[in-house]
């Protein structure tokens, strides 16, 4: 069973979050990264992606541009079994994505540690998305609202999003693909024994 999947992607000034850290165009770069570990992901649960970006990128999925805001681009597309995957998800595998996909319920949230909507899937026409700020509380409450049956996913190789620097730690410390080896050569490290809270990149 396949399920299309899209996998919103801001192609234009992404992870304005770690501006501190890396260069406008290192953080085009990394999106793009860990855009191509996601697509690998999804490709291998089973997944049809349909990326939909701000500006064309090259990647192994059709690209949709769309240059409306996010939810808006997504609620465009969200027929009925549909799944949406962020391209941030750096922890997401194989494994959890079909876990996901096989979730009953007509809609399924996972959701980001920050209190975001990571990844879902959509199977009534009733729901919309509605992103950014909590969205996982509105989007409990928008599935309430349209007499929708909820599955909450919770896993944590969903949870986690690149957002902040602090994220960075969990990818070098349970990465499997491009993401981690990216950051490695880029000179980010996490110091020993220091939690999330010390990720260096040597100069
Ligand atoms: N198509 C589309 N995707 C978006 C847009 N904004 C964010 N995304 C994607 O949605 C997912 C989650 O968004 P964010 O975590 O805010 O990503 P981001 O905008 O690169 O990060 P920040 O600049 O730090 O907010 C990521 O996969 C982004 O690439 C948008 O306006 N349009
Ligand atoms: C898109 C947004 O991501 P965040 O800004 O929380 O990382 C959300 O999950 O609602």
């Amino acid at each position: 069973m396949t399920m299309r999947t899209l996998v919103p992607f801001d192609a234009t000034d992404p992870k304005t979050r770690l501006d501190a850290l890396f260069s406008p165009a290192e953080r085009r770069e990394l999106a793009a990264v860990m855009l191509a570990d996601v697509l690998d992901a999804v490709h291998a649960a089973g997944g049809e992606p349909l990326v939909v970006a701000t500006e064309d990128v090259a990647c192994d999925a059709p690209v949709a541009v769309d240059e409306r805001g996010l939810s808006d681009a997504v609620n465009a597309r969200l027929d009925p079994g549909t799944a949406v995957v962020m391209a941030d998800l750096a922890l997401a595998t194989p494994r959890v994505l079909r876990s996901l996909f096989a979730a009953s319920g007509d809609v399924v949230l996972a959701p980001g540690l920050g209190g975001g909507t990571n990844a879902l899937v959509v199977r009534d026409d009733g729901f919309a998305v509605d992103y950014h700020g909590a969205s996982y509380r509105d989007h409990l409450r928008n599935a309430a609202a349209a007499g929708c049956s909820v599955r909450e996913f919770d896993a944590a190789r969903l949870a986690l999003d690149v957002d902040e620097r602090a994220d960075l730690a969990d990818v070098l410390s349970r990465g499997e693909g491009r993401t981690p080896r990216w950051l490695r050569d880029a000179g980010v490290a996490l110091a020993d024994g220091a939690g999330r809270t010390n990720v260096t990149r040597r100069e």
